[in-house]
């Protein structure tokens, strides 16, 4: 099966910070290939800047003149959490139905987080929001797979559309946490962090459902091949 990508596999594999020198980067090699390995899904309307976060939050930085998401892109980072690796494979999904399309299935398989990412200054991409939660129930997602809700943009104050109280309500109604940052802010970056922090935490404390090491060469055909192997999660 042919996986659409517009750019590298994984772009950046990180253990809090950077530094180049040969002997913190074997190290770096050494944990991320013994932590355990969560997938986690973005998904969200078109434009709403589930790239940017997911840039954000591996590589560090804002990503200037994004192109839309073909297919899916998929990015790591390896966090220590109390002394335990735990590698995010982090799912960066495609918005518009015409480039997910084909990819639905592939997307919800044996995931194991989904966050769900709607745009402050964008009214019609939150209240496709129950929509996504709605696409995410009928591919089987179970209940306690972790899901939270992220409003990007926050630095456009001046547009916002989605009042911070609505979207509370909107995410209390389905219990998930809810977080407004912006990833183009780098004041915003710690915040970032603390979203898919937050998810790791909740993981960190559930029962791998992976064992199997990825392996040091992340094509994306090999963790396509990785995740076919993998029983699904799926109980239907
Ligand atoms: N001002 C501002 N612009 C942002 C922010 N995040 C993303 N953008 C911009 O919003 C546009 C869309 O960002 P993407 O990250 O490509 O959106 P996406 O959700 O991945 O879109 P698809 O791949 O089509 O699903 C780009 O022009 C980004 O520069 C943000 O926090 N603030
Ligand atoms: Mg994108």
């Amino acid at each position: 099966m042919a996986i659409i990508e517009n750019k590298p596999a994984v772009e950046f594999d990180t253990v809090f910070g950077r530094d180049d020198s040969v002997e913190v980067s074997a190290h770096r090699d050494h944990e991320a290939a013994h932590a355990r390995v969560f997938k986690m899904i973005v998904i969200g309307d078109s434009n709403v800047g589930k790239t940017c976060l997911t840039y954000r939050f591996c590589g560090g930085t804002f990503l200037n003149n994004q192109e839309a998401t073909i297919g899916v892109d998929f990015r790591e980072r390896t966090l220590q959490l109390d002394g335990e690796s735990i590698k995010l494979q982090i799912w960066d999904t495609a918005g518009q139905e015409r480039f997910r399309r084909s990819m639905v299935e592939h997307y919800y398989r044996s995931v194991h987080a989904v966050i769900f990412v709607y745009d402050v200054t964008s009214l019609a991409s939150f209240e496709s929001i129950p929509e996504w939660i709605e696409e995410c129930s009928r591919h089987c997602v179970g209940p306690l797979v972790p899901r939270i809700m992220v409003g990007n943009k926050c630095d456009l104050r001046d547009h916002r559309e989605v009042p911070t109280a609505a979207a509370q309500c909107l995410a209390d109604r389905y219990n998930f946490p809810l977080f407004e940052t912006s990833a183009k802010d780098p004041a915003e970056k710690e915040h970032v962090d603390a979203i898919f922090l937050t998810i790791a935490y909740r993981l960190k404390s559930h029962k791998p459902l992976r064992l199997k090491q990825l392996s040091e060469s992340s094509s994306v055909t090999h963790l396509w091949n990785q995740r076919e192997q993998e029983s699904a999660t799926c109980q239907c």
